[in-house]
């Protein structure tokens, strides 16, 4: 069994459970905002800022955050939108984690978690997101279909996320906004750079918000995102490992027209 099936398991246990509670009470304070519309207006590459406590590839990455103060430094750097993880069993996030950054920031918030149903995007919504996220390896098709339509009638925007040709071409099916390409292969968790490079090309990219994803550490590697196609980086290990998350922000937002070839 791959790790992603591991957490799809039990994140269908998790769904069952959270069925037999009452609906959520309708408690969400904050906008919803629009990464799309970040990432047009930048004349650099836009990033998302990740919360990431621990992950399974990592283990523990920075378990006693203080979540509000490192959020609000994202904003301060520029953050596009801030994506925060969700998942409690493998990433030791909450949803009560999102709510408290959407209460004290004024950017989009990504809810990072393994979306199987309806359900966990209500919840999302209500607890202040603004962007949600599809994971194609996760899902079947017409699953991600109707989660991508339920999601976008909500209000809500949807990062598509892929890692092969095949999921790609699964994605594009719906006309998607946002496409994140996630370097990290989610069943051997390898991280690969490459992987941006040779799907961006298979991309007809108009007005796309594309997002090169993981493994993100230094200003080439953004230069790499960029010069592949991509105009936004997702990135959390690094910054969440980071003691100097604006300087380190500042130098991964590489200006977006190239000088590549430029005397
Ligand atoms: O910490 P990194 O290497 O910068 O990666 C961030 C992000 O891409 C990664 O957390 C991620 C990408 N897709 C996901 C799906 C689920 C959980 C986590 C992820």
């Amino acid at each position: 069994m791959t790790f992603l099936e591991k957490i799809i398991d039990k994140k269908k246990q998790e769904v069952a459970e959270r069925k037999l509670q009452a609906a959520g009470k309708h408690t969400r304070k904050n906008p919803i905002y629009s990464l799309h519309q970040n990432v047009q207006a930048a004349d650099h590459i836009s990033i998302i800022a990740e919360i990431k406590r621990a992950s399974p590839s990592k283990g523990a990455i920075q378990m006693d955050v203080d979540i509000l103060k490192q959020a609000k430094q994202y904003e301060q750097s520029g953050a596009a939108a801030i994506s925060v993880l969700t998942d409690e069993s493998f990433f030791h996030g909450s949803l009560d984690d999102l709510k408290a950054v959407s209460e004290a920031v004024s950017v989009p918030v990504l809810c990072k978690d393994f979306m199987i149903d309806e359900i966990q995007i209500d919840d999302a919504k209500n607890a202040g997101a603004s962007i949600i996220l599809l994971i194609l390896a996760a899902l079947p098709l017409e699953r991600f279909q109707r989660l991508y339509n339920y999601a976008t009638e909500q209000g809500l925007e949807v990062l598509c996320e892929v890692h092969n040709a095949d999921e790609l071409k699964d994605a594009l099916t719906v006309n998607p906004k946002i496409i994140g390409i996630n370097n990290r292969n989610l069943k051997t968790f390898e991280v690969d750079l490459q992987t941006t490079a040779e799907l961006v090309q298979q991309i007809d990219k108009g007005e796309l918000t594309i997002i090169s994803e993981s493994g993100m550490r230094t200003k080439e590697d953004a230069e790499l995102a960029r010069d592949a196609g991509a105009n936004t980086i997702l990135v959390g290990e690094t910054l969440m490992r980071s003691n100097q998350v604006e300087a380190d922000m500042q130098a991964l937002q590489v200006p977006l027209s190239s000088t590549k070839g430029a005397s």
